[in-house]
């Protein structure tokens, strides 16, 4: 069982039920697929939409691992790729445009990347495709080799490209429906496929023919024209022969798996919803995925799942142990921001309500952990929630001070100092600051003591950190503190630059 807390985990898990990070403030990433092509899009250009977007990116993604060798999959490596032919479009760049923002070093991009197509197939389908979501996916540092599929190869190629994929005809033919049922063929980058010519009247026009009549619903429209002979699909029926890839695909079996998706919306959903899974799945052999499961979480203020709360006569209580072990503090949780926005992806997920967790730990003592008391004032019943026995586990041994733009003046108040020799701030850079995105390297700054506060048992240290630049590629990602010590280490992880006094 999940014990509380897994940095990697649980900043997924945030993004995934109450989409908004937690250094970003409350936004939403759900939004973008509101509708599954709303105004953001349409402000890009007629014809595009974010969902579609991101589904076709994770394939695109995806699509050149060699499961058999157990390598490649979604790995992100596709922000090294999108200069290639295979890669033709604005789908790759602007959905990395849109997730770098929630990028750090707890969450990799090829995660991202999958929560984006979770997202994108439970908003286009207004929330009767949710594809479980996994974490864990590692980004790889550099290219993969290409592969692909493209409209112009033929049935063998593509059976034996979806093969290595680990997909079997039937799966290819289901995998392409469902990827087409949303978005379409942009002229612009498929001149051949699409072939008039976009309008130059300064409308933002992509000139796009949809895969189907209902390019903003996931359903199974895509496979029911198909069959119907009605299909406007350009891959399928497009007057360009060679590029008409749906057709020989949706044909390889002699047109039975997508007879069965026209013939029932229910079956063509499911399916989808397996495919998916399978495909955000698609990892190394040497990476392993973990399951997210909504929890109860503690940042500064507390969430609790409104699925323990009775009603208004339910009251929150933390109960705070000391770092001796010993109880010393319960303080009453008051609501603060109410509840989780009104979710515009369908069926995100439990709500939570957020309580103000503001108890006056003595500077004396410190505390190591907390159970929550959730009690029904109706019911009389009380219930204890504490985290599998051991309880929340918190750190108060490191509280901080300062901050300022493109520079860390920052000064820490470390408990029992006596048993530290090195107190580090650690800064998350990008190391190549000119990539898309790169993986973060530490920068060290060793902190110097300033005597300890008189009355208590804190010792105050202070540290400068200065960006290396340039101004452009300056990232203000969380930062740590460590105290190091010979017995013990203690540290203060991933700390916001928000929220912090400037000095
Ligand atoms: C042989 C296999 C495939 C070929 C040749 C192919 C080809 C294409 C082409 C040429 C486009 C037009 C792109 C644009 O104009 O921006 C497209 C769009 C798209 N493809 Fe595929 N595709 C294949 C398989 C898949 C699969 C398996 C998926 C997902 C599971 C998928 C998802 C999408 C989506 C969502 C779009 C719409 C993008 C948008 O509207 O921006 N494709 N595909």
């Amino acid at each position: 069982n999940y014990i509380w807390p897994d940095p990697k985990i649980d900043e997924l898990e945030k993004l995934l039920y109450e989409q908004e990070n937690p250094f970003d403030g409350p936004g939403s990433l759900a939004s973008f697929v509101d509708g599954c092509s709303g105004p953001a899009e349409r402000a890009l250009g007629i014809g595009r939409s974010f969902g579609a977007e991101w589904i076709r990116n994770a394939y695109h993604d995806m699509s050149t691992a060699d499961v058999s060798a157990g390598t490649g999959g979604l790995d992100a490596s596709i922000v090294f790729e999108m200069d290639r032919l295979e890669n033709i479009g604005d789908a790759f760049q602007e959905t990395l445009n849109i997730f770098k923002g929630n990028y750090n070093n707890r969450v990799s991009m090829s995660d991202l990347f999958a929560l984006a197509t979770v997202m994108a197939v439970g908003g286009c389908s207004g929330g009767k495709v949710i594809v479980p979501l996994k974490g864990g996916r590692v980004d790889a540092a550099g290219p993969g080799p290409s592969g692909v599929p493209e409209p112009q190869q033929d049935l063998q190629t593509h059976t034996a490209s979806f093969a290595k994929q680990g997909f079997d005809t039937s799966e290819m033919i289901a995998l392409v429906a469902c990827g087409h049922t949303v978005g379409g063929v942009h002229g612009v980058d498929f001149p051949k496929i699409v072939p008039n010519p976009a309008p130059t009247d300064g409308a933002k026009n992509d000139n796009t023919v949809t895969f189907d009549t209902t390019t903003d619903s996931f359903d199974n429209i895509v496979a029911k024209e198909f069959i119907g002979n009605v299909s406007q699909n350009p891959l399928a029926f497009g007057q360009n022969e060679t590029t008409r890839s749906d057709f020989r695909i949706f044909n390889a079996d002699g047109g039975d798996m997508i007879s069965q998706m026209a013939t029932s919306n229910d079956f063509f959903l499911d399916t989808c919803n397996t495919m998916f899974e399978r495909m955000i799945n698609t990892v190394p052999s040497n990476v392993k995925l973990v399951d997210i499961k909504p929890q109860e979480n503690l940042t500064g203020v507390i969430r609790i799942v409104d699925e323990i709360i009775n009603g208004p006569g339910t009251r929150i209580f933390v109960h705070l142990k000391s770092r001796s072990g010993d109880p010393m503090l319960v303080a009453e949780a008051t609501t603060s921001r109410g509840q989780t926005g009104g979710c515009s992806y369908p069926n995100c997920g439990p709500s939570f309500t957020y309580y103000t967790f503001d108890p006056k730990i003595p500077t004396k003592h410190g505390i190591s952990s907390f159970t929550v008391e959730v009690a029904d004032s109706q019911t009389g019943r009380n219930e204890s929630h504490d985290n599998g026995g051991a309880g929340f586990p918190l750190q108060s041994s490191i509280t901080i001070d300062g901050i300022n733009q493109m520079q860390l003046n920052l000064t820490a108040a470390v408990l029992y100092a006596e048993s530290f020799t090195d107190v580090f701030l650690i800064v998350p850079q990008p190391s190549n600051k000119s990539a898309p995105i790169s993986p973060w390297t530490r920068e060290e700054i060793s902190m110097q003591s300033l005597g300890k506060v008189d009355g208590t048992n804190y010792t105050l240290y202070t540290g400068v950190w200065q960006s290396s630049g340039p101004t452009s590629a300056a990232t203000t990602h969380p930062f740590d503190i460590v105290a190091v010590g010979s017995e013990k280490t203690v540290s203060s992880l991933f700390n916001s630059w928000d929220g912090i006094p400037r000095v």
